[in-house]
């Protein structure tokens, strides 16, 4: 093949499998495996990727019970023209759109947008808000987490954790009893219990989860219309001072926890919110406000 024809080749094969690329998305959203939210959050990433390069008819005409009629609906409500790409929408656009699907979903879930999951790197201080909020809102149930690991001095069992054994954590995956779960920092398996999450959301209360990045997306995939909270640190070098400081862990784990803190920081784009966590009691308050208001900035 003479040099052009390689390119045509070439061409049509990158081309071939952007199809294949956008199809699956599709696909993802058909079957319920993509939150439409999240397409849309990684859509506007450069350069575009599949998300980005779908156009917004076929997006949401993958979304089950928006039929080609709807959409047209939908579209000219909004403001977008068919021919525009996800990536390709302008900042308002954007955020119309993304109102539009945010109440659209919530409205559609049965059950109650109460559930919020408080994550972000080691040592931001996710333990030190929950416990705050734990102390000041006792109307927001702060779900207890199964794990591996060993107590450490001062912590009780059924409040801190519930310390179960590999096997007893083993049944507890195989019976379906676990929300979510991971295997956190390389070491033991943590884990949310099911049974008390659902009873309290079903009676009408607020949830929160304070888990790793990992269950952060589990939950997601679960339960949609669960609310990602991601707690920033005020900067790099505060993160590490806290976890200096806290003097929990030895150098060379310390090193290991911040090179994941590095990766960590950069999944910030999947969340629906930021909190920085300067002051304990104000960040605290930025995550329980989340609870009550449905429509809090994002
Ligand atoms: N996925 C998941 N992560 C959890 C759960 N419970 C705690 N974690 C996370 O496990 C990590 C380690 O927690 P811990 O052993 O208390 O040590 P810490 O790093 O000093 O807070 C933290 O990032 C927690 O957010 C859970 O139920 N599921
Ligand atoms: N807003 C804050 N200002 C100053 N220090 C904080 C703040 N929040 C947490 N800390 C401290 O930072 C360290 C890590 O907090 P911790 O809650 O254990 O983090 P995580 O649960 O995210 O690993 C602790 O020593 C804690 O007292």
């Amino acid at each position: 093949m003479n040099p052009p024809e390689v390119d045509r080749v070439a061409a049509s094969r990158a081309a071939v499998a952007a199809r294949r690329a956008r199809a699956a998305v599709k696909a993802a959203i058909a079957a319920g495996e993509r939150n439409p939210l999240d397409v849309m959050r990684t859509a506007f990433a450069e350069p575009l990727g599949a998300e980005g390069k779908l156009r917004v008819t076929e997006f949401l005409t993958s979304i089950p019970a928006i039929g080609v009629t709807k959409m047209h609906r939908i579209m000219d409500d909004l403001g977008i023209s068919p021919a525009k790409r996800l990536g390709g929408l302008g900042k308002h656009q954007r955020e119309r759109l993304y109102d539009f699907l945010y109440d659209r979903l919530s409205a559609r879930t049965p059950a109650p947008a109460r559930l919020v999951v408080l994550a972000g790197p080691t040592a931001v201080g996710k333990g030190t808000v929950a416990n705050h909020i734990r102390e000041n809102h006792p109307d927001v149930l702060l779900s207890v987490s199964a794990t591996t690991r060993a107590p450490r001095p001062g912590e009780v069992e059924g409040v801190s954790y519930y310390f179960v054994d590999d096997a007893e954590f083993d049944r507890m995956v195989e019976e379906g009893e676990l929300l979510e779960w991971a295997t956190v920092h390389n070491a033991h398996r943590y884990g949310t219990p099911r049974g008390p999450v659902d009873a309290a959301l079903a009676a009408g209360n607020s949830v929160l989860l304070e888990i790793d990045i990992q269950g952060a997306r589990s939950v997601r995939r679960a339960m949609p219309e669960a609310r990602l909270v991601f707690l920033q640190p005020p900067s790099w070098e505060e993160l590490v001072r806290r976890l200096v400081g806290r003097g929990t862990e030895t150098a060379s784990e310390q090193a290991r926890r911040l090179e994941t803190a590095k990766v960590e920081l950069a999944s910030v784009d999947e969340f629906d919110f930021q909190v920085v966590n300067s002051d304990v009691g104000e960040a605290a308050q930025e995550v329980v406000d989340l609870m009550k208001t449905r429509k809090a900035k994002r």
